[in-house]
């Protein structure tokens, strides 16, 4: 109960937010990345590419709809929007927030993550996966937080305030 979930794009920040946020809090932080690679045994990428990307989401979809945690910060993959029974269950634990970044913004940070393994169907770009994952986002989302033009202090500091206001989280 009382979590915040971090959903969005990868490279929007959830991980890198979320561990500073739960600080901030006094939450505890979990990243569910970490979770599926510990159940796992494997790394994300070999996962992968052992098992196709909708092997993938079902391992992601079992592994977020089975956290059991409160007071926590749960920074999620991008891909988990997929999962309906995941995100069902993290939204009646707790607030989503959806970190959104522009395509523009994500082009430039991919650039530099690369190597961590992204669920993307054979030939599809970047711009089409954002296409197909906004909405998704927007669905699940409880707030909204809008990082454009935000260093990760600013990103953290307008997630903060969107809690308050949402009171959420003094
Ligand atoms: N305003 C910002 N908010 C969040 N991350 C930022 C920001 N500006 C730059 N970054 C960088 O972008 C990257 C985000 O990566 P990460 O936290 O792993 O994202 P995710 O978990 O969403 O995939 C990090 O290298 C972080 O330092
Ligand atoms: O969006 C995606 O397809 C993915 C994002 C990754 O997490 P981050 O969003 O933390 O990078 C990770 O779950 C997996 O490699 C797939
Ligand atoms: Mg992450």
């Amino acid at each position: 109960m009382n979590n915040i979930t971090l959903i969005g794009m990868p490279g929007a920040g959830k991980s890198s937010i979320g561990v500073v946020l739960a600080k901030v809090l006094g939450y505890q932080f979990i990243d569910s990345d970490l979770l599926i690679q510990k159940a796992e045994k494997r790394t994300l990428s070999k996962i992968i590419e052992d098992e196709g990307t909708e092997g993938f989401k079902a391992i992601e979809n079992r592994v977020n709809a089975s956290i059991q945690v409160e007071n926590t910060v749960i920074a999620t993959g991008g891909s988990v929007v997929y999962c309906d029974e995941a995100m069902q269950h993290l939204k009646s634990e707790g607030v989503v927030v959806y970190l959104k970044i522009s395509l523009e913004l994500l082009s430039r940070r991919l650039g530099n993550l690369k190597g961590r393994g992204v669920v993307l169907k054979e030939g599809q770009t970047l711009a089409s996966l954002y296409d197909e994952r906004v909405p998704l986002y927007e669905k699940y989302a409880d707030i909204v937080v809008d990082e454009e033009d935000k260093d990760l202090e600013g990103s953290l500091q307008v997630v903060l305030e969107a809690l308050k206001n949402r009171g959420d989280k003094a």
